[in-house]
């Protein structure tokens, strides 16, 4: 890059954010043109005739206006939060967004990257009248070497359909979410998702080795490097995993691919304290060691929305907290032995009380599902406050109960479950619907909880008394 980057365009998603953790704003209900607590229009041209001559020569059929197509893109997957778009544009190649951005940072005209739209905090769909740009037909595989295990793709291939490419070929992606079937890897970087197996792999900082980047201006920024080692200068890339679109659109990424393990078990076991739980991934992290691919844990409150919603059956006794572990190696005689081990240890110290192993693919899926499908059953049982929320592993469910005690039953529900591998809670909170009452008594108690146990260093005991004062 030769000049400095000047497009203040791009719609920036964390205008929807506060600090470190994410909330909802605006409900389906709130006017169209004026979200709650949003922020107010920029002065941005508005698209006339022209800007729409302009964009249908250049995207011949994929320039949209029709609005029961743009709707869909107005809207994010809870139904949360509304734009008011009428403009859907779909290009297929690098050179066809960098058009559309060059035209648009001419014109002033605000732009609304999308990938999958299946993000949770209202970042992927426009505040106000933003062109939406959609990546979704931007979906080739443009190389994999199977030596390397390096993928290189445009940034609107599913993640599921990258998965099932790879797993022809004895690799799996270093990713995987619950909406692996609609979300776009550009969407994955965009926002740095996390996922189930960022204890194994690592996070996308580590694993995307190169980016293709259409920066506000239209021009192209190439770091679509395929080297695990690439010391050539300042690592550009990193600025765009997790900018959510702020600083340009991602076209492309190289991305590094394990091998795929040859053995996996999935273990469901229930304990009866968030202590246990945590004394349980100490033990279960020295004992299972490298096979260690996932620790995933529940509370009491999803399993019943699990089984009230989604009718799926607890397949252990019932428990206050529940843990998903699952291993990935490559000797499955050598990963049970050691599974085994670790199970009759955790048993005999009385540290889980109840527990189910799967070994065949569909008992694996169906004991993945009590912990994957715990998003869409929060969706039945009303309007839904999430927290996305990184604090030291000994304090993640500390926040739950303190939500818990502090709503005093203003809720329908607060229910906590997430990676305790990396230390993230998904705290939840339900209503029957949108309750702006609630919102204020969650907001800003949570921000304020969250940064001061954040930025605790000392030591935390597990055991700390209840009634501690704050940090
Ligand atoms: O529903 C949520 O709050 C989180 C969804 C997703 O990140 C998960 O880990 O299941």
């Amino acid at each position: 890059m030769d000049d400095t980057f000047s497009g203040p365009f791009l719609s920036c998603s964390s205008a929807h954010f506060v600090a470190s953790t994410c909330k909802l704003h605006a409900g389906a209900d709130a006017p169209k043109s004026s979200p709650d607590a949003a922020p107010q229009r920029l002065p941005f041209s508005t698209v006339t005739s022209e800007d729409l001559d302009f964009f249908r020569k250049l995207l011949p059929g994929r320039a949209i206006t029709d609005q029961d197509v743009v709707e869909s893109s107005n809207v994010d997957w809870l139904k949360s939060v509304r734009g008011s778009s009428e403009v859907l544009l779909r290009p297929q190649t690098t050179d066809e967004v960098s058009q559309i951005l060059r035209y648009c940072n001419g014109r002033n005209l605000a732009v609304n990257p999308q990938g999958g739209n299946t993000g949770l905090v209202g970042g992927s769909v426009p505040v106000y009248d933003e062109i939406i740009l959609s990546t979704s037909l931007m979906n080739n595989i443009m190389n994999f070497d199977n030596i390397s295990g390096i993928l290189t793709c445009q940034a609107g291939c599913v993640l599921e359909n990258l998965s099932l490419y790879l797993e022809d070929r004895d690799y799996i992606m270093p990713l995987d979410l619950g909406a692996k079937g609609s979300c776009q890897i550009g969407g994955n970087v965009a926002t740095n998702a996390g996922g189930l197996r960022l204890l194994r792999y690592g996070s996308l900082h580590g694993t995307v080795l190169g980016l293709e980047v259409v920066l506000a201006d239209g021009r192209v920024l190439d770091c679509l490097a395929t080297l695990r080692k690439d010391n050539t200068g300042y690592d550009l890339k990193q600025l765009f995993i997790g900018s959510e679109g702020t600083l340009g659109v991602i076209t492309a990424v190289s991305i590094l691919c394990p091998r795929k393990p040859k053995s996996v078990n999935v273990v469901f076991l229930g304990c009866e304290t968030f202590e246990q739980l945590l004394k349980t991934f100490q033990l279960c992290r020295g004992m299972l060691g490298e096979i260690l691919s996932a620790y995933e844990f529940l509370d009491s409150e999803c399993m019943k929305l699990l089984n009230t919603h989604l009718k799926l059956p607890n397949p252990i006794s019932e428990c206050p907290f529940y843990i998903v572990i699952e291993t990935s190696g490559s000797d499955s005689s050598h990963d049970s032995q050691k599974l085994h081990n670790f199970l009759e240890e955790a048993m005999t110290a009385t540290l889980v009380t109840d527990g189910t192993v799967a070994t065949e693919d569909s008992k694996i899926k169906a004991l993945w599902s009590m912990r994957e499908r715990i998003t869409e059953a929060l969706t039945h049982d009303g309007f839904v406050y999430k927290y996305d929320i990184s604090l030291p592993v000994e304090r993640i469910y500390q926040l739950v109960t303190d939500m818990r005690e502090h709503l005093r039953g203003r809720a329908k529900r607060v229910v906590g479950y997430g990676h305790v591998g990396d230390g993230n809670l998904h705290l939840n909170i339900t209503s029957p619907a949108k309750d702006p009452a609630l919102l204020a008594a969650i907001e800003p108690f949570v921000y304020e909880w969250t940064t001061a146990w954040a930025s605790r260093r000392e030591t935390i005991s597990t055991t700390a008394n209840p009634a501690r004062p704050w940090p």
